[in-house]
């Protein structure tokens, strides 16, 4: 209950607000308050328009949702977006985009290619993402500066890179972040082994220990290909999983990135030990690497969350997209329109994103006490009319740009479409400039 006399940060007065808990309900014409960052009430409009806050938005024709979290990416690669199309996973990486990171990832990089995805994502609705990238302190800074909330998963490989020598170093580093971020607001820190194929056994091994040891998340790339399950089979004679799992590296703080070869009892080992599966549909089909079977995965009990993976596979960092993507593809391979309502690919997108990065007390729902991570979108627009079903409009019909306004613990990112920490301009800028350096023709930025 609220005094009447209270006077609350922000009110917002919203045509249907889509709080995702309980699933798929849609409150028309109600308001939601915010005290100190988070939500401290949700209430019909004939209510709420009784209170008094400092910042009121008075929104009809606009659904109020929870911010999107976007589950797994490398942001930085937003510089590397269209550099190599039309190619297979191991030929894309290995061919094109690794050396391209060996001649150009560093600190400049990395600070110009986070800032122009944080720009993207906050422009088309993520309030959360998830980062594992080179050089992980700069886009701690960036995101902070850019007011977004992100987990970092800090890169552990077995060979050097211009931000380590060796998995010990990676780990080293990863640790001295997750120290200097401890009393963040906004990042949190985990361990990011890039593979099985890129970390071998001992090192995943210490990952698991540590991560046990510091009750930290896990994210890796699992089973993107069946090339890379066939090849463990025959190297490790046992399927990646199994070996995670041999490795006690499968539990409830593990997130599994792309996991489209899965069998009946891949998805039973994945239910029984509580691990996440992080499904990128759109980088899957773009890589030609497979089809994650999310209903399967969701009927056994496994949670699942959304992610774009990076602009250089996807090629955008849209979680809208991503949604449309999901739900398309999984209805297809079931040969069943009804497979991922609406309202489950919501979910995945939101609660099921907090739930794998260990945030589901914070957010990924408008709840009463969760932080007040949340955009409005505009269904006014031809695009999205008439309006029979708001949720029906966000996951179908809505493309991104109808996002206007993202609110980080009550913090307001994206104004009426326009982004409140970032400057376009000399972004825009400093992204060509690095367009040219990649490609021969400019000078160092
Ligand atoms: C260790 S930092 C991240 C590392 O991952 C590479 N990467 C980007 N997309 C993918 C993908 O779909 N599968 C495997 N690895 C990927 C990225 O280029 C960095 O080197
Ligand atoms: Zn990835």
């Amino acid at each position: 209950m609220t005094a009447p006399t209270e006077i609350f940060d922000t009110l917002v007065h919203a045509g249907w607000i889509l709080p995702v808990a309980p699933a798929g309900a849609i409150l028309p014409d109600h308001s939601l308050a915010v005290r100190d960052g988070r939500i401290a009430a949700i209430m019909p409009q004939s209510q709420g328009r009784a209170l008094r806050a400092r910042e009121t938005f008075d929104l009809p024709g606009h659904a109020l949702l929870p911010g999107l979290i976007n589950s797994h990416g490398h942001a930085a690669m937003s510089l590397l977006r269209g550099y190599a199309d039309d190619l297979p996973l191991m030929p894309w990486l290995e061919e094109h985009i690794w050396p391209a990171e060996g001649r150009h990832v560093g600190e400049d990089f990395v600070a110009v290619g986070v800032e122009l995805a944080i720009a993207e994502m906050v422009r088309a609705g993520t309030t959360t993402f998830s980062d594992m990238y080179f050089f992980p302190d700069i886009c701690a800074r960036v995101a902070q500066a850019s007011r977004i909330r992100c987990q970092l998963v800090f890169p552990i490989l077995d060979f050097p890179t211009a931000w380590a020598r060796d998995a010990d170093e990676y780990i080293s580093k990863g640790l001295a972040l997750r120290d200097d971020v401890k009393h963040s607001e906004l990042v949190t820190v985990g361990f990011g082994p890039h593979a099985p194929y890129t970390v071998n056994k001992g090192n995943l091994g210490k990952v698991a220990t540590l991560a046990a040891e510091l009750d930290t998340p896990v994210q890796i790339h699992l089973h993107e290909t069946t090339g890379e399950v066939l090849q463990a089979v025959e190297q490790h004679g046992e399927r990646p999983l199994d070996t995670l799992y041999e490795l006690g590296l499968l539990g409830p703080r593990t997130q599994c990135v792309h996991m489209t070869d899965l069998g009946d009892q891949d998805i039973a080992l994945l239910a029984r030990t509580g691990a996440h599966v992080v499904h990128c549909p759109q980088s899957n089909l773009k890589l030609a690497a497979g089809i994650c079977p999310v209903s399967k995965l969701l009927d056994a009990g496994v949670n699942v969350a959304l992610g774009t993976d990076s602009a250089a596979s996807n090629n955008n960092l849209n979680l809208f997209a991503e949604m449309r993507a999901a739900a398309l593809l999984a209805k297809f391979r079931s040969g069943d329109a009804s497979t991922l309502p609406a309202a489950s690919v919501l979910a995945m997108a939101t609660i099921g994103g907090a739930r794998a990065l260990g945030l589901e007390e914070q957010t990924g729902s408008l709840e009463p006490g969760k932080l007040a991570d949340m955009i409005a979108v505009n269904l006014s627009g031809p695009e999205t009319q008439p309006v029979h079903n708001a949720l029906s409009q966000i996951v179908y019909a809505c493309n991104g740009s109808q996002v206007s306004h993202n609110w980080v613990g009550g913090d307001l990112l994206l104004r009426d479409g326009e982004l409140q920490y970032t400057d376009l301009t000399s972004l825009g800028a400093r992204a060509a400039a690095w367009q040219a350096r990649i490609a021969g023709t400019g000078s160092t930025p």
